[in-house]
């Protein structure tokens, strides 16, 4: 692999609890190239709190140690406010479930997509619009006119999450963070949307940390897969191998990945080791 964009050693994260701190991530170490690495496992394994703070966005009560967490090359443990919003703005982007909680309801879509723009450079308020415009028609918008004037309640949910990724992708961000990226879709969205994001990848030259529960939707749009429980990766491989894989535990999740009749349930949580 290419020097990796994102590189974490040996992430611990805690919160305070009556009894002291609890650990939810305990140990983990991955790396993130140019490519489409997913995180995968069961409700409460550590994925999301992994993907936050790679973006700075842990709640304020959690603790984080690291023994080397980098964004190429540069100490994220080290970051101000300041300078997380300035990366935030420029060389990560992360995608949450629904657009419906990311998206202004009150605010032209437009704006909203074009508003990094307007934070991080000084391009003037035409050059804002026709990149936006671009974009728009990037994600596979078929009328971007229409769509930039639009408010977001005019949108399917299918429509939002692109508008969400066309906000997301406006700055060549190098690094995407997707968090359960499809959740709130329809199957055949999902796989329109992950397609997307995978060709995007691909395209812009930029990583990808996919953040999933399906493993099915993993085994086709990624290209690595990292399994985590219970804070701490148990496994690591080429999603072409998911089918084979060596840990009893990535193999019961793959044997209790969706089918069409589970679709849309969470994994089960395993008891014991
Ligand atoms: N603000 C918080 N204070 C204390 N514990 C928290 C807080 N937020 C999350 N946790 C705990 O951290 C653990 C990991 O949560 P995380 O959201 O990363 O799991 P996940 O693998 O993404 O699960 P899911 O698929 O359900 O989103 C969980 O046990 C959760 O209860």
């Amino acid at each position: 692999m290419a020097e990796p964009l994102l590189t974490i050693n040996d992430l611990r994260i805690s919160f305070p609890s009556p009894n002291g701190r609890i650990g939810v991530v305990n140990g983990v170490s991955l790396e993130v190239g140019r490519e489409v690495v997913a995180l995968v496992g069961e409700s409460g394994s550590g994925k999301s709190m992994t993907g936050r703070a790679a973006m700075g966005l842990l709640p304020s009560t959690a603790s984080i140690e690291a023994k080397q967490f980098t964004f190429e090359g540069r100490d994220l443990t080290r970051l101000s406010g300041t300078q997380w919003n300035a990366l935030r703005g420029q060389g990560i982007s992360l995608i949450l479930q629904d657009p419906k909680y990311s998206l202004n309801p009150a605010h032209r879509v437009g704006r909203q997509v074009e508003e990094t723009l307007l934070l991080h450079t000084r391009l003037s308020a035409k050059e804002r619009r026709q990149r936006a415009l671009e974009m728009l028609s990037k994600v596979g918008l078929a009328d971007p006119e229409r769509v930039y004037q639009s408010y977001p309640a005019a949108l399917s949910g299918g429509m939002g999450q692109r508008v969400m990724i066309a906000a997301m992708l406006i700055n060549n961000p190098r690094l995407l963070i997707a968090d359960e990226p499809t959740s709130a879709l329809d199957r055949g969205l999902q796989d329109q949307i992950l397609a997307l994001l995978r060709s995007l990848t691909a395209d812009l030259g930029m990583g990808l940390l996919l953040i999933s529960h399906d493993l099915q939707q993993v085994h086709r749009y990624a290209d690595r897969v990292l399994v985590m429980r219970q804070g701490a990766l148990v496994e690591e491989l080429a999603s072409a191998d998911l089918a084979n894989a060596s840990s009893p535990y990535t193999r019961a999740l793959w044997a209790a990945r969706p089918s069409a009749a589970t679709y849309g349930t969470r994994l089960p949580v395993f008891e014991g080791e």
